[in-house]
């Protein structure tokens, strides 16, 4: 379960309020897709989420686990996969993977299954003995992604985690998410793929300058706005220069 209540962010000494009293609830066996145009708050709010970011202002609750009063046992609840695969280029991709498993303190025999079972399924098993700064962007996305599910994370966050993926790493990826969620976990991620969102989301929200302007199932947010294809809604409330 992840709660956000009243969230908000500024920059610029408050110049730039980039998440706006933003609240969301998304539940335990859910995949929760979280939409908006280039510059709406999303990276902000989930930095946030996993706490490189410190809130002005709200509550985040990870599993319950309030983020600001016990940030440690909440972080241990989160998988994080960040829109840039920036990893350690002088470790080799097992080295990196078993940091992580350390961090999160994974028991070795659980961690030995884990890896042997993403590593076959993202086709890492031999480029893990090499220095991930040898890797291909698609490769340390799927490296990325095995470093955050090593702990079976019950609240998974990704931001924007299509990017860069091949058309059978993203069906990998999506299959995944689907696993985790039937397992009774949380998954919220990011993207600007409304098809995936489309397809793959139990709810959606769609954010806008930082503030929420659509939130529920894809058939109540259709409802709502009286428009056949998410598209439609998604251009027609974030603005922008007219359409054909
Ligand atoms: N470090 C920063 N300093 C100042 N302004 C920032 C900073 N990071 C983000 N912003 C501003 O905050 C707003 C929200 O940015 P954010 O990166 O959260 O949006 P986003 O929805 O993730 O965008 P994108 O889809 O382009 O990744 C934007 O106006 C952005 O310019």
């Amino acid at each position: 379960m992840l709660e956000l209540v009243n969230l908000s962010k500024s920059y610029a000494g408050g110049r730039v309020k980039a998440v706006d009293n933003v609240s969301l609830k998304v539940r335990q066996g859910e995949i929760f897709g979280f939409l908006g145009p280039n510059g709406a708050g999303k990276t902000t709010t989930i930095k946030m989420i996993v706490g490189l970011l410190q809130p002005d202002e709200g509550t985040i609750l990870i599993d319950g686990i309030n983020l600001e009063k016990d940030p440690l046992a909440a972080k241990r609840k989160i998988g994080y996969v960040p829109d840039h695969p920036d990893v350690y280029e002088k470790l080799t991709g097992i080295e990196y993977l078993n940091f992580l498993g350390d961090v999160y303190q994974v028991p070795a025999e659980i961690r030995r299954e884990r890896l042997e079972h993403y590593l076959e399924i993202f086709e890492l098993k031999d480029a893990v003995k090499d220095l991930i700064g040898s890797y291909s962007h698609g490769m340390k996305q799927k490296l990325v992604l095995t470093g955050a599910l090593l702990h079976d994370p019950p609240v998974w966050i990704m931001d924007e985690p299509m990017v860069g993926l091949d058309p059978r790493s993203a069906f990998l990826l999506k299959d995944l998410m689907a696993g985790h969620c039937a397992k009774g976990h949380t998954v919220f991620f990011s993207t600007h793929i409304l098809e995936v969102a489309e397809k793959l989301c139990h709810r959606l929200a769609i954010i806008n300058r930082g503030r929420i302007i659509a939130c529920g199932t894809l058939a109540e947010i259709k409802e709502q706005h009286e428009k056949e294809t998410l598209e439609r809604i998604f251009l027609e409330l974030t603005g922008g220069a007219p359409l054909p």
